[in-house]
């Protein structure tokens, strides 16, 4: 990675208030169109229709109707159909529909019984009624941990995951041991693993020599992992997304020959580190690769966890903005990305505030809000263009708390594998910042709550969830888990 693509890091990134603002100049010529990372979005775009007439009086318009969602207007995302090769599927409970939600206090809807049932019924039309969960705990959460975790407590780790119930535990990865020393022990995990039924065991693997290593230890199932961004596939596993993919159908092919299952990933599916905005299309497109060689089934991964479940034409934009641009960082310029909040909009010559020691002057290219919220539907609707949606499974890191309503909506666009992390253990090594994975506790709550099977005994996840935060010495990411740790036995007989 060179140092003008070293991402900042999440956790060093400037913010808002942090910004100060001092040392202004030339800000007309940072409000050009800054095209030169090859990013679709500069922040031109972005506030054409935040501060479009036409946008805002559209939304201003439903906003103060009380049944707006059975209009169509600007907001014609919901109940649009869509169609994913072959199969028409109704997407209900978007934004607009949330807004007038019957228990929402104000709205004429509430008290009216009818309407209510109406809209559950078109809630949850779209809702499996078993969701599988893919557990990532074992290799997601622990192939980010500082100090490495002995063998025996990750076998303990998947031992009791296996017995909460879970299907499919992601168990480690055959990766370099010099880009993830974390995991270097893979094959004496599964050699210990070996003996273990009732669930299917992946492993990752990065190329031909991963996959051999992982059959030769007995994995009877892999994962290959592309970005839709170059940056990211570059810092991750050091080659273009076009060499991945050759290296991918390497191992697809292998694999094939084998009869082993390849599970496929696409990383940064929303925004990256160093790219900002991901346009949905690269999505696309690297998914049905992974999709035409052989996987059975296509995760799609918010690396740095920055999506929100969709954005209403016209909506104004609100919260952090992350923005792109290039930044000089003591003497050198390198591109990076930076959050600011609110309605500021960055200028150039700014001088940003930071932990690092050293000055840190926004440059005279600021390239523009790159990470747009609202994003995870229009992803969603491009992908499954091209693959079907029975062959998708989501993956949402947590860093923004904003994992469950994604797969929330993700679950009402018809998809029904989710990824998850016990004790919400993880982030990646190359996605600096980005913390960890949605915790499992909590995806099971959520869908329990809503009355969608998954097959895990809630109970047995969270003593598994106590195991390992107890070993880490820290607690635990779960809320759920946090929250149920003060429930009485007594009471825990009610949930
Ligand atoms: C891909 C490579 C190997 C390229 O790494 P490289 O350095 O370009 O590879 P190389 O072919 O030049 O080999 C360098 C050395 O690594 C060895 N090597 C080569 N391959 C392997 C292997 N499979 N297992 C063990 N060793 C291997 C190889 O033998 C050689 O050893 P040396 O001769 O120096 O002693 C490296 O970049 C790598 O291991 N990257 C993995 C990084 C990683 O695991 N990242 C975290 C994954 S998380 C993720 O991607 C996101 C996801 C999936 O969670 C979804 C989401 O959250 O969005």
């Amino acid at each position: 990675m060179s140092s003008l693509e070293e991402p900042l890091g999440l956790d060093k990134l400037p913010s808002l208030s942090t910004i100060d603002q001092f040392s202004r100049f030339s800000s007309s010529a940072c409000r050009s169109r800054g095209d030169d990372m090859g990013m679709g979005n500069c922040w031109i775009e972005g506030r054409n229709c935040s501060s479009s007439n036409s946008c805002d009086e559209d939304f201003e318009e439903y906003a103060r109707e009380s049944f707006a969602w059975r209009r169509r207007k600007s907001c014609d995302i919901s109940n649009r159909r869509t169609s994913s090769l072959g199969r028409n599927h109704v997407v209900y409970g978007t934004l607009c529909d949330s807004r007038y939600f019957p228990d929402h206090p104000y709205s004429s809807y509430c008290s009216d019984n009818g309407m209510r049932d109406i809209t559950n019924k078109q809630f949850f039309k779209g809702i499996p009624k078993y969701v599988k969960i893919v557990e990532v705990g074992p290799r997601d959460g622990l192939q980010n941990e500082k100090n490495v975790v002995p063998t025996s407590v990750k076998v303990e780790l998947i031992r009791r995951l296996v017995s909460s119930g879970l299907s499919v535990v992601e168990a480690t990865s055959f990766v370099s041991p010099k880009w993830v020393p974390q995991l270097a022990d893979a094959k004496d995990v599964m050699e210990a693993v070996r003996n273990v039924e009732g669930a299917r065991l992946p492993v990752l693997t990065p190329n031909l020599k991963g996959f051999e290593a992982a059959v030769a230890a007995g994995a009877k199932e892999v994962a290959i992992f592309a970005s839709a961004s170059e940056s990211f596939s570059k810092s991750n596993i050091n080659c273009s997304i076009e060499e991945s993919l050759a290296r991918y159908r390497a191992v697809a092919q292998a694999a094939k020959k084998l009869s082993i299952p390849v599970r496929g990933y696409v990383s940064c599916v929303v925004g990256c580190p160093v790219e900002g905005a991901i346009s949905p299309s690269k999505v696309a497109h690297v998914a049905k690769e992974l999709h035409d060689m052989g996987c059975f089934e296509i995760s799609l991964g918010d690396t740095i966890g920055v999506g929100t479940p969709v954005k209403a034409q016209g909506a104004p934009s609100c919260g952090p903005e992350h923005y792109s641009a290039k930044l000089r960082l003591g003497a050198r310029p390198r591109h990076s990305s930076f959050v600011i909040a609110g309605t500021q909009r960055p200028t150039c010559g700014i001088r940003v505030k930071t932990e690092l020691p050293c000055e840190v002057v926004l440059l005279d290219k600021a390239l523009g809000p790159n990470v747009q919220t609202g994003n995870v539907l229009p992803l969603l609707e491009a992908v499954m263009a091209v693959v079907p949606v029975e062959k998708l499974a989501v993956h949402f890191h947590d860093t923004y708390g904003q994992s469950l309503p994604n797969i929330l909506v993700s679950l009402q666009m018809g998809i029904s594998t989710v990824d998850s992390s016990i004790a919400g253990l993880g982030g990646c090594p190359y996605a600096k910042g980005a913390s960890g994975n949605v915790a499992t506790e909590d995806v099971v709550y959520m869908l329990h709550g809503l009355g969608v099977k998954t097959n895990v005994d809630i109970w047995k996840l969270l003593q598994a969830g106590e195991f390992i935060s107890k070993y880490l010495g820290r607690p635990s990411g779960s809320k759920t888990a946090i929250a149920l740790s003060r429930v009485s036995t007594t009471d825990a007989s009610k949930i």
